[in-house]
């Protein structure tokens, strides 16, 4: 088994003040440490469970920027983020990824203009070709978000992502799958939040629960993207019969 370039994290409590969001956020609060044992580790929970406080910390305890983009995207057009970074050390492996990323969905916009803004005087459609082609912002939500994995993604690379599903359809989630599944199996790692029964079904992937005050491994069958996609699919007349009646 290769080794993974963040191989877990710690957490130093002391270092975290009595007043940040983080510390009333039970998931997190009960881990001093978490190890990362698969190539491809998934944080699911309920909303507001933790999971982007948690991801976005790490990211940021790693060096990349809190809205996104690779290590050297160096811009801020919010300032939400929790301190928590600040009291978790990274442990990483002996290698350096050869390329990195920390997409979240809902600052995917002001990342696209920035990649824009970082074209470095060359000459737009080289620059744009290996973004598919064409400006992010000329390409539906959808397309651009896929379109920057498709093109920028590599082996050997860490990818920090936040519910990346969010734009996509669930075909093109199935796209998604693969092309992590495959970069995986080449040595990337990928750490994401989800709420995708879809991604969520990816072979081999390791899904971290933030459920229940604690955070801890699940199989695909327990998470409840998948309980009540489940549910609803196979019941659906049922279940509508049975809400909507107690309105
Ligand atoms: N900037 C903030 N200031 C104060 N509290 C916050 C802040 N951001 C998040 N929280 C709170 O922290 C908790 C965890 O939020 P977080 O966004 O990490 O949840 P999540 O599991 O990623 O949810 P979702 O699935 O909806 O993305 C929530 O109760 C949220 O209200």
């Amino acid at each position: 088994m290769d080794e993974k370039f963040i191989k877990g994290i710690k957490i130093d409590w002391a270092r975290v003040e009595k007043s940040n969001y983080s510390r009333n956020i039970p998931s997190i609060q009960s881990i001093n440490q978490l190890y990362f044992n698969s190539n491809i580790t998934f944080f699911v929970g309920e909303n507001g469970t933790g999971k982007s406080t948690l991801l976005e910390s790490i990211a940021v305890a790693y060096g990349f920027n809190p809205e996104g983009g690779n290590r050297n995207f160096n811009f801020s057009t919010m300032d939400t983020h929790s301190e928590l970074h600040q009291a978790i050390t990274v442990i990483k492996g002996v290698s350096r990824p050869k390329s990195n990323f920390f997409l979240r969905a809902e600052s995917f916009y002001n990342v696209a203009s920035k990649i824009e803004d970082y074209r470095d005087g060359d000459d737009y459609s080289a620059y744009y070709e290996s973004y598919g082609g064409k400006s992010m912002h000329e390409q539906s939500h959808g397309e651009s978000f896929l379109a920057l994995i498709q093109n920028r993604f590599t082996t050997k690379g860490l990818y920090i992502l936040d519910e990346p599903e969010a734009a996509l359809s669930p075909q093109r989630q199935l796209t998604l799958l693969i092309l992590i599944y495959n970069l995986a199996q080449k040595g990337t790692q990928f750490i994401i939040a989800s709420h995708s029964p879809i991604l969520l079904g990816m072979p081999g992937a390791s899904i971290l629960s933030f459920g229940d005050g604690k955070i801890r491994e699940i199989t695909y069958e327990e998470t409840e993207s998948y309980k009540v996609t489940e549910l609803f699919i196979n019941n659906r007349q049922l279940l509508l019969n049975n809400m909507l009646e107690n309105e």
